[in-house]
């Protein structure tokens, strides 16, 4: 049946098989992390406890790349390219920075798009984040990273990244080895974090390399194999800020901003090396979060309406997963990615800021025979609204566990008084039995795939521009055209380019761009990439100013003013922007220039705009 991902073997053929054929367009939707059974909780939640603010000396000096591995296999195959990896991490001068040097060695590859074997070398300033827990942010990737305890002299770090959707897990040494037992211990981690193993990345001595300047420029090569362990092997205590940059894959010169673009920059360690290997931009995503208490049944409804069954087994959800499907809906293919949370507070805590950016719908679980579950959706609800998802983004509400029905403890008119009073649709269904119960008290309970059907329709006919790509690798010019809101999905449209139904993507390419694999790597996802060239900041103003789309300029827009001084301008070259639909941002025309320049500073350089006319269309 299209659309019900393979078994994880499978997936993994049809990656390979995919990446040769399509670009991996379709691998997305057959590599999930549907989890093998992973240790028990208690076990799981000592070993992945994370390290705290106080513990930053402790992740400070130079680091090995050892073994790694990644959550949405989508980001698998950047693994497979990389032959070595350190970084180094140092203080700054103020408490909030730490800086962040970093190089990749990558083999060669055909396929899908050849490219020389080369290295890559970035250092950017990492933001910390406060809070109890050690955590850095990387802006201009958009990434987060975390650390868990480990071993002595190892390293181990948690990225995310909300708008790539995918997780990395990234094990680091001192030296070039750790121990056996340790690496069992990193595994068992992984494991309870639910990434895939085995690892996709492990250490190889044979792909060491170090760096040889040559006259001819910079040439990072191999390290011959006699000398390989003196250089690989040197340890650096812990701790100890490193002066200099390792000799390891070195450059002479700092990658230029532009550089940094087209490589990836920091952005590599969030997963973006091998753009290349990257779907063009034809399939939209829907965020769908599914959040509720505690063994309501989120991860079973997810697996049920992403696999086709009820999974045999399941543990309570670490932080959060996300299953992925890909629908039809009138000729048009849409992913729906949903993502299911955490119930336990104690897993939940240090995610939560992280997934519900860019929601587009909101499914609220309860159980029907536990009815504190139910008592406490006002409190799901609040969190949501705490963190800007209002009525005008689509919610639903669903009662699973039907099948239970000499325990039911929450009656169907209770819940549907309570939806109708928080304006829900309200769906009873069973996760487990689907079609058991026809003509019982709960209707037609085979409702799991139409809970979710119903969601993606609504958010497809909440279209608010119409966006026509150009070929891919052509350049050439996109069309925006006013998109129609046709009403009668109650999703609160106001107009013909406006839509409340959360965040929407924007593509815009200018007329002599030509995306990078980089680039690409961006638009394949939800938030797609704007390539702009220097010359046409105006069209990004006038999109910004006529539709209220959000944009963000990629590099070092945090310190400067977005558009005015962006570290591309002044390079005949390109300004890298993502933009999005902010719709709960307002801003006087007045105070517009003064608070893109505040929101650039203040929140990595995003700035948001609101038009006064909201309901002007582009054209
Ligand atoms: N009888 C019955 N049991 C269900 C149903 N859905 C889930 N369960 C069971 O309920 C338990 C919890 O299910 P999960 O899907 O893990 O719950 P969750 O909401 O994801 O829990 P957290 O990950 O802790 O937030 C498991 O034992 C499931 O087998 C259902 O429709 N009927």
């Amino acid at each position: 049946m299209s659309g019900v991902p393979a078994a994880p073997e499978q997936s993994v053929d049809l990656l390979l098989s995919t990446m040769t054929e399509t670009h991996l367009a379709v691998v997305l939707v057959s590599l999930l992390s549907f989890s093998t059974a992973a240790p028990a909780e208690d076990k799981c939640s000592q070993l992945t406890r994370t390290l705290t603010a106080e513990q930053i000396d402790q992740i400070l000096g130079r680091w090995i790349f050892i073994e790694g591995t990644v959550k949405n296999d989508f980001f698998g195959p950047v693994l497979d390219h990389i032959e070595s990896m350190w970084m180094v991490l140092n203080r700054t001068a103020d408490n909030q920075t730490l800086r962040l040097d970093q190089a990749n060695r990558l083999a060669a590859q055909q396929q899908p798009v050849p490219m020389k074997e080369r290295c890559l070398r970035s250092t950017v300033n990492v933001t910390l984040v406060s809070g109890k827990d050690l955590e850095f942010h990387i802006p201009t990737a958009a990434s987060y990273h975390r650390f868990l305890q480990t071993c002595s002299d190892c390293l181990l770090m948690h990225t995310y990244n909300n708008e790539n959707h995918f997780q990395m897990f990234y094990l680091f040494g001192r030296n070039t080895t750790v121990a056996a037992s340790d690496l069992n211990v990193f595994r068992k981690q992984a494991e309870c974090l639910r990434f895939s193993l085995p690892s996709k990345f492990q250490y190889d001595t044979s792909k060491a390399y170090i760096y040889t300047p040559s006259e001819s420029g910079s040439k990072c090569e191999r390290q011959p194999s006699s000398r390989r362990r003196s250089v690989l092997l040197s340890s650096f205590p812990r701790g100890a800020a490193v002066k200099e940059p390792p000799p390891a894959c070195e450059v002479t010169q700092p990658p230029s901003r532009l550089d940094m673009a087209e490589s990836g920059s920091a952005a590599e360690l969030s997963g973006s090396l091998t753009s290349s290997a990257l779907p063009p931009p034809r399939t939209r995503i829907f965020k769908i979060i599914v959040i509720g208490d505690s063994g309501v049944g989120k991860t079973c409804l997810t697996f049920r309406f992403c696999a086709g069954r009820f999974p045999e087994k399941t543990e309570a959800t670490i932080g959060v997963d996300f299953r992925e499907r890909l629908v039809e809906i009138d000729g048009e293919k849409i992913k729906i990615q949903l993502w299911d949370t955490a119930g336990q507070e104690r897993f939940r805590k240090s995610m939560v800021q992280h997934y519900y950016r860019n929601v587009h719908a909101v499914v609220f679980v309860y159980d029907v025979t536990n009815a504190a579950s139910f008592r406490s959706l006002p409190a799901w609800i609040e969190e949501c609204k705490q963190h800007a998802l209002g009525t005008e983004v689509p919610r639903i509400l669903v009662g699973n566990k039907c099948d239970l029905q000499d325990s039911v403890q929450v009656g169907t008119d209770v819940a549907q008084q309570f939806a109708d009073a928080h304006s829900m649709p309200l769906f009873e269904t069973s996760a487990k039995s689907p079609n058991g119960l026809r003509g019982g008290s709960y209707r037609d309970s085979d409702h799991v795939e139409a809970i979710f059907m119903t969601v993606a329709h609504k958010l497809k006919s909440q279209k608010p521009l119409v966006l026509s790509q150009p070929a891919e690798g052509s350049g050439g010019t996109v069309t925006l055209s006013g998109g129609r809101n046709d009403g009668g999905d109650g999703g609160g449209g106001r107009g013909c380019c406006v839509t409340t139904a959360g965040p929407v993507v924007l593509l815009m390419i200018a007329s002599h761009f030509t995306p990078s694999p980089s680039l690409r790597t961006f638009c394949s996802h939800e938030e797609p990439f704007c390539g702009l060239s220097a010359q046409n900041t105006e069209t990004v103003h006038r999109v910004v100013m006529e539709t209220s789309w959000t944009v963000r300029v990629l590099g070092q827009a945090h310190t400067e003013n977005w558009w005015a001084t962006n570290p591309y301008q002044s390079s005949p070259g390109i300004i890298a922007a993502t933009a999005w639909k902010a719709p709960e941002t307002h801003i006087t025309n007045e105070g517009r220039q003064n608070q893109a320049d505040d929101a650039s500073q203040d929140d990595g350089g995003i700035g948001s705009f609101h038009h006064p006319m909201e309901n002007k269309c582009l054209s």
